[in-house]
């Protein structure tokens, strides 16, 4: 590597007191001048618009996966417009029941099992086990019952700490050996008469799986009270600072199975799982999240049934009917907690620091810690960020690679300055890196060419990075020529442009988002402590 270049020889200690807000403008000749409304643009899931980018661990929800062109395995009438879905009737959801149990082979255990490990995916996809920990399941008499018992099973197998009420327990056998599952999980039951009026003062998440599509009249005890219980939930809600949710399987307990909420005063679950296909009184749903579940229905019921359903994607077990909620990106907030920073633990040597905090990134398990955004600008001055994989630093600089015909290449050849962000989610650190930037010595490059593996070395030679080509079969047969060109094995050249930029430091700073600082000199930007910290002489 060749040596530093520009090295800075002060210290400075910044403090971040004012809150700017940047707002990227893009001429209109831009290629992102879709006439698409920013409200298209900005949606999101709970976990975060950012999430979805930068936390490697969150999930999206299915739904909103692109899901073209993927292997369907029944001939469900593909629909995402929730108006031109289909819906069961109270006879038609048993009559399904019935083929499905009768000559289709099922057996209700199969099924509830299938069913209940919908729900739980949809609640864990929605519902983070950090602030919706403790569920409580309320079951019913009868299936919808069962499936609350198969949630509260998964659920806990997912992290979450559910409790489950069921005040009319039947003896068959499907039930009683799922009771002892959740028993030997160490799952507490608890009575009518254990739980508070307001059950939001224990509880996250309440799984309402009282009753399902058999639901018919006025509900009785102790049902009634569980339901008004559900209900009372939104006054203590409208207080609460952080509100609990109700999830509902199948159908909202206490609603007539077609027409819905009918006088009004019922429950008003945010999340409801339909399952096998929405029965009507799902069209009267008002809540957030709509899903469908139950990934087991065959081609002759969705024939037989006429069904248009949502699609599941992948191997996904629920799909969510509809848009997921907007969500108010100015309201997001993150807590920030981690160990306290302390200035005078910071290694001199911003390597040394480095090291050690790449370290702690590598202990914490974090996926491709070495990941880094690297921002460049050319001759024209304007910037352009992208991700890249570092591939190694040392005292002469932090190395990544690229093909020299890159954006990024040649931005560098035009204005060597660059800059290098690292950002450590779950550790709540940040690593910026400011500097020139050389090209290695080609026998450096070439060491790192060889040790790729040959897929990748063929894909560096078919892929001259930022040139027309005249579509993606033409590179499928250009790697598909080489392949054929190397298979004996041979040495895979090098090709001249491609090679790495040692990035070389002048500046280092530190950055730290604390909850719970002692430092009076920390300054306070609302719920989270900002500390800049430059590394001075090295
Ligand atoms: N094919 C599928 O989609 C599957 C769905 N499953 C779930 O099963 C229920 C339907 O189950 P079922 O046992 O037929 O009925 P319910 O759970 O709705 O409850 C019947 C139970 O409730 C009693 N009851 C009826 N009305 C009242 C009332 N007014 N007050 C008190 N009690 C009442 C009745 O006597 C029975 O004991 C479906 O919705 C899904 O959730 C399967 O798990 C898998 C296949
Ligand atoms: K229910």
């Amino acid at each position: 590597m060749l040596p530093l270049l520009g090295k800075t020889k002060t210290m400075i200690l910044t403090y971040s007191s004012s809150f700017i807000t940047h707002l990227l403008a893009l001429p209109p000749t831009s290629a992102s001048t879709s006439t698409r409304p920013v409200s298209s643009l900005l949606h999101r899931s709970p976990q975060g618009f950012f999430g979805s980018i930068l936390r490697y661990k969150l999930r999206g929800y299915c739904s909103s996966r692109v899901n073209r062109g993927e292997f369907m395995a029944s001939n469900i009438k593909v629909v995402q417009n929730p108006d031109s879905i289909s819906y069961l009737n109270q006879r038609e959801a048993a009559e399904v029941d019935e083929i499905l149990m009768g000559p289709l082979g099922f057996s209700v255990d199969q099924l509830m099992e299938l069913a209940g490990l919908s729900v739980a995916t949809a609640i864990a996809e929605v519902y983070n086990l950090k602030d919706y920990n403790r569920v409580l399941t309320i079951c019913g008499p009868g299936n919808n019952g069962g499936d609350g018992l198969v949630v509260a099973r998964h659920l806990y197998h997912f992290g979450y700490k559910p409790f489950v009420c069921y005040p009319k327990r039947t003896a068959k056998p499907l039930y009683t050996g799922l009771v002892t599952q959740l028993e030997s999980l160490g799952i507490p039951f608890l009575s009518v008469d254990d739980l508070p009026m307001n059950l939001s003062e224990d509880f996250n998440i309440l799984v309402d799986a009282m009753f399902g599509f058999s639901f018919h009249g006025t509900p009785r005890a102790p049902f009634d009270d569980l339901i008004q219980r559900l209900v009372n939930l939104q006054n203590y809600n409208e207080i609460n600072k952080k509100p609990s949710v109700i999830a509902s399987i199948d159908i909202p307990s206490g609603w007539h199975v077609e027409e819905g909420d009918t006088n009004g005063d019922g429950i008003k679950p945010d999340m409801l799982v339909s399952l096998t296909a929405p029965k009507l009184c799902a069209k009267k749903f008002c809540g957030s999240h709509h899903f469908l579940g139950g990934r087991f229905v065959p081609p002759s019921i969705v024939d037989k049934f006429n069904l248009h359903l949502p699609s599941y994607p992948g191997s996904c077990m629920c799909v969510r009917i509809g848009k997921a909620p907007q969500i108010d990106i100015s309201s997001m907030r993150e807590n920030y907690i981690s160990p306290e920073f302390r200035e005078e633990e910071v290694d001199p040597d911003p390597f040394l620091q480095f090291q050690k905090w790449f370290d702690d990134v590598m202990a914490a398990g974090l996926k491709e810690p070495n990941a880094m955004a690297l921002c460049t600008a050319g001759k024209d001055g304007k910037p352009s960020s992208r991700m890249v994989l570092l591939k190694g630093f040392d005292k002469d600089g932090f190395v990544w690679y690229t093909n020299y015909g890159s954006r990024k290449a040649k931005d560098l050849s035009e204005n060597a300055n660059a800059s290098l962000l690292f950002y450590w989610d779950g550790l709540n650190r940040q690593v910026r890196i400011e500097g020139s930037v050389q090209k290695v010595s080609e026998e450096e490059s070439e060491h790192y060419f060889h040790s790729r593996p040959r897929g990748s070395q063929i894909g560096a030679i078919a892929s001259k990075q930022s040139t027309v080509i005249p579509g993606r079969d033409f590179l499928h047969q250009e790697y598909k020529d080489l392949e054929a060109k190397f298979s004996d094995g041979a040495l895979i050249p090098k090709p001249e442009y491609w090679g790495g930029h040692p990035g070389c430091m002048i500046g280092y700073v530190i950055f730290l988002k604390k909850v719970d600082g002692k430092s009076d000199v920390w300054l306070h930007d609302y719920h989270s402590l900002h500390h800049h910290y430059k590394i001075p002489k090295f």
